[in-house]
């Protein structure tokens, strides 16, 4: 990738509030047509680092550069071509669903087509529905509506995902996936891990202001060290001493229902627990599963890891 493919880049930024740093050493790139997202415990910078990216705040030491230029300085370009997902207090309750978006589709010079915007965050019924009368997940949906009405270059959404049922988390999915396609850049937050897995091509996770990691979903999940966990089910009762010969007792647990018992075996080689199940392990054992890591696994070893022990302070008025 060359540095013109960048997008967004981000190099040893800095950001502290009054003494207290919350952001150190951040250092990424984001390459046009990329979704990257933002993982991270509650104040581990998140929102500071998105709203520094759009220019939004100052930073203390690093250089962050947008499409080319600073966000903080050059606010007509950064307004022109990246979206920032707003606010719900930002729409007018008495306009439809068409009104608001025609009116934030005439700021803009070449904005997409508004019915097909509509129809796209799956609003169509909701045409002509006044934006206080729509439901929470479908004003998220406008929200975001708002934003890529506008075509733009680049969008940043603020755990876009958050409140809406599975459908139109999938239908938001695929508008994300669609405007990526169409070359733009998407940096979102999230602390929904299978949304950042389903759906980020690369994933940063910031603990306490400073990146741990920053790699495809699947290549973290794949760092969690912890072993696979393999589960299935037998009759109550059945004998499972070879199992725990073969991998000791405390990793095995076993939860009884009335009717069967479900067993979870953590282990390093799944494979040889499969094939002992497989030949002379418990009879009948039925409902076999293996899990490996999860991006959560590897995110959760991360916070422990580096999450200071207090609880982060309250804001006080440092911007
Ligand atoms: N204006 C401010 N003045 C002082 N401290 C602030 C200010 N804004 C944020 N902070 C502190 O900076 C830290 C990072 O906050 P930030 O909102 O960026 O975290 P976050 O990762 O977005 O958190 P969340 O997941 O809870 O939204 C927190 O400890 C927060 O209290």
């Amino acid at each position: 990738m060359t540095a013109a493919e960048n997008v967004i880049v981000v190099d040893t930024v800095t950001k502290s509030y009054g003494d207290r740093r919350v952001l150190a050493d951040v250092s990424f790139t984001v390459a046009r047509g990329e979704i990257l997202g933002l993982l991270g415990p509650n104040g581990a910078g998140k929102s500071t680092l998105l709203e520094a990216i759009v220019g939004l705040r100052s930073v203390g030491s690093g250089t962050i550069r947008v499409l080319g230029v600073d966000p903080a300085r050059d606010r007509d370009a950064i307004t022109s071509q990246v979206a920032v997902q707003p606010q719900a207090a930002s729409l007018l309750e008495t306009l439809t669903v068409r009104e608001m978006l025609r009116l934030y589709a005439s700021f803009h010079r070449a904005p997409a087509e508004v019915d097909d915007v509509i129809a796209r965050l799956g609003l169509t019924e909701q045409t002509d529905v006044r934006a206080r009368d729509l439901s929470g997940g479908q004003v998220r949906r406008l929200l975001i509506g708002t934003a890529l009405v506008g075509r733009p270059s680049m969008v940043v959404l603020d755990e876009p995902s958050a409140g809406l049922d599975p459908q139109s988390k999938r239908r938001l999915f695929d508008v994300i996936r669609d405007i990526r396609d169409e070359g733009a850049t998407v940096l979102l937050s999230t602390h929904d891990m299978a949304e950042a897995t389903e759906l980020c091509d690369r994933v940063a996770i910031l603990v306490a202001g400073r990146i741990h990691a920053l790699d495809r979903p699947d290549v973290l999940a794949e760092r969690h060290s912890a072993d696979s966990v393999v589960s299935f089910v037998v009759p109550l009762g059945a004998d499972l001493s070879v199992v725990a010969d073969s991998v000791g007792d405390d990793a095995v647990t076993v939860s009884e229902t009335a009717t069967a018992a479900r067993v979870s075996v953590r282990t390093g080689d799944p494979d040889a627990l499969v094939r002992l199940l497989t030949f002379s392990g418990p009879a009948r054992a039925r409902r076999l599963s293996v899990t490996n890591g999860t991006l959560e696994d590897y995110f959760l070893d991360l916070v422990t890891e580096h999450q200071p022990a207090t609880a982060p302070t309250t804001r006080g008025d440092g911007r």
